[in-house]
């Protein structure tokens, strides 16, 4: 039986990560859980699955929780919570689904707590993926991918890379307005930015695909998960989504590993690993339905984020913390109806910009520059 803290419980990626455990309860169980304010959602989470502990995002979440529940079992809040849930017990692996910056620490502490980490939560990489790697290194555990294109390429490298490799090629949907010139964006509504044509997911990621700053922070999560150089690291348009992304090899193969777009597969993938378990109720590929994919080649000018990004992995040091923060605020005002989609990438490539990258930065500067960085991103509409 594996023993699992998870922490974002409520979101896409956690109540499928519970989709995962509920549909194989001899394999396993959850210790630790966390989520943030969807009291709902997740006061049914807490009673199916009856974890020891228990965090949620503030002090009057925290009082509803020990008001309702109806077993006993430790119950925090706040970030100290977050940390005590990533860290506790003799659970095995932590699940990180939690969105954005916020999932650092928390991993960090249970890489030095001996935990696994299964990682759908890529601000963390991209915000600091030296540190993490390099901890992870330090403490022999494992980092594993929930993400589907870079799930793919481990499951395309069979958890090695090696020389032989030549090559990683993430795919990419387009994302809601892929069928949109740049022009065309100008007006485009927030609404319209939610619709993604193939996953359901938290609003935050959906509307990175549709900027494609979503493959950018991909570009720079799959350096840091395969220690890769980021001219290895290809990106394509694949509208269909089937191919979730593949490997190409010295001798010219590629491996690609294909599937219906179902977060479960990687999800489950990273929890039962080396074993492969069946996915109940998971709809099979039939390519005979499917009939073509399609691909074609990236125009950077057109998903201009994708630039921004691969130019912040390439210059390093605090530069992808820049990237990671502005975009996260930028993001949330977008969502909030405070500036226009276009004025998302506008404000990452200004935040960046003015910044004059360190190198080799500790995570004291990185958690002091993301604040800095989301302070400023806020001045610009002030
Ligand atoms: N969704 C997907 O298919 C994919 C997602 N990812 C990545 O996975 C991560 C999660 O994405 P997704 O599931 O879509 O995001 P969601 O927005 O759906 O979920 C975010 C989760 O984080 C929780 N949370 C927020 N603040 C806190 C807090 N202070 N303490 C504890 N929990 C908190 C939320 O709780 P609450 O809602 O209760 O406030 C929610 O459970 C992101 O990094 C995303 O990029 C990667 C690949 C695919
Ligand atoms: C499911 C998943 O991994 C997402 O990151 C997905 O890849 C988003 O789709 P696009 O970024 O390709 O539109
Ligand atoms: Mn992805």
């Amino acid at each position: 039986m594996k023993k699992i803290n998870l922490i974002g419980s409520t979101g896409s990626i956690g109540i499928q990560t519970l989709d995962v455990v509920r549909s194989h309860p001899d394999k396993f169980s959850i210790l630790g859980l966390s989520f943030g304010v969807n009291i709902k959602v997740g006061m049914a989470q807490i009673e199916e699955f009856q974890p020891e502990i228990i965090s949620v995002g503030s002090l009057e979440v925290c009082e509803k929780v020990k008001q309702q529940i109806t077993y006993p079992a430790c119950i925090l809040y706040g970030d100290h919570g977050l940390i005590e849930v990533a860290t506790y017990g003799e659970s095995e692996v932590l699940v990180n689904a939690v969105m954005g910056r916020i999932g650092l620490e928390p991993t960090l502490k249970a890489i030095e707590a001996g935990k696994d980490i299964a990682i759908a939560n890529k601000e963390t990489l991209v915000t600091a993926g030296h540190i993490v790697t390099a901890m992870i290194e330090k403490h022999g555990v494992q980092l594993i991918p929930i993400d589907s294109e870079h799930s793919a390429i481990y499951q395309c490298l069979h958890g090695n890379i090696d020389k032989e490799v030549s090559k990683l090629i993430l795919t990419a949907s387009g994302g809601s307005f892929r069928n949109l010139t740049r022009s065309e964006l100008e007006g485009v509504t927030v609404n319209d930015a939610l619709k993604h044509p193939n996953w359901q997911m938290g609003a935050k990621i959906t509307i990175d695909s549709a900027t494609m700053m979503n493959k950018g922070l991909e570009v720079i999560e799959a350096k840091w998960l395969f220690n890769m150089s980021y001219d290895k690291i290809d990106v394509i348009l694949h509208k269909e989504s089937i191919i979730h992304s593949m490997v190409e090899y010295i001798d010219g193969s590629v491996l690609a590993h294909l599937g219906t777009p179902d977060m479960r597969v990687p999800i489950q993938f990273a929890l039962s690993l080396p074993e492969r378990l069946d996915l109940k109720g998971g709809e099979r590929l039939n390519l005979w339905e499917v009939g073509a994919l399609h691909f074609e080649k990236m125009d950077k000018e057109r998903f201009r984020c994708l630039e921004i990004a691969y130019q912040a992995g390439k210059q390093g040091g605090s530069a992808p913390t820049v990237l990671n923060a502005a975009n996260e605020i930028a993001v949330s005002l977008f969502l909030q109806g405070k500036i226009s989609f276009l004025d998302i990438e506008y404000f990452v490539e200004k935040a960046l910009d003015g910044h004059t990258p360190s190198n080799d930065p500790s995570l004291e500067e990185i958690i002091s520059l993301d604040d800095e960085i989301r302070n400023k991103v806020l001045s610009y509409i002030s």
